[in-house]
């Protein structure tokens, strides 16, 4: 799967395991950065990320802060992302099969790396259940 995947310094250290672990399972992913843990702000990184997988180059997306806020809402701004703040597996799973949530957002100073990558196992791996969520998923987007 193509996935792309991007943060801010708080994030860094579980996107760069993240990116590692992807890659070792199979995934086509593109790291949009940041490539430090210098201080940087969000939206420089979450825009175009969010970009890409609006023009259909990647079907989903991780993005990752300290809290998951900055992140999900910089990437909320864009038309064709439904970014979901996910902490639990459950929140992971219903962010796929209810939301057809296309990017999760990730908490990096509140989780444990172990449970964001297993957030991120679980979003990439579950379907969109469709049915009654379909009217509700295609009312989101406002023009
Ligand atoms: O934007 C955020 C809050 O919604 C993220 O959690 C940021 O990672 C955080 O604000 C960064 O904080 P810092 O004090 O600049 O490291």
């Amino acid at each position: 799967m193509k996935i792309a995947i991007g943060g801010d310094h708080a994030g860094f250290e579980y996107k760069q395991k993240l990116v590692k672990k992807l890659e070792e399972l199979g995934h086509d992913v593109k790291d949009f950065g940041p490539f430090s843990t210098e201080s940087v702000d969000y939206p420089d990184y979450v825009h175009p990320l969010s970009t890409a997988i609006e023009k259909g180059d990647f079907k989903l997306g991780v993005v990752i802060c300290g809290s998951g806020n900055g992140v999900a809402i910089t990437a909320n701004k864009h038309q064709g992302i439904r970014a979901a703040l996910c902490w639990n597996e459950d929140l992971a799973a219903l962010a796929r099969q209810h939301n057809n949530a296309n990017v999760i957002a990730l908490p990096a100073r509140f989780i444990s790396y172990e449970l964001a990558e297993k957030l991120v196992e679980i979003f990439i791996s579950t379907d969109f259940e469709g049915g009654r969520h379909l009217n509700r998923v295609n009312k989101i987007a406002c023009s």
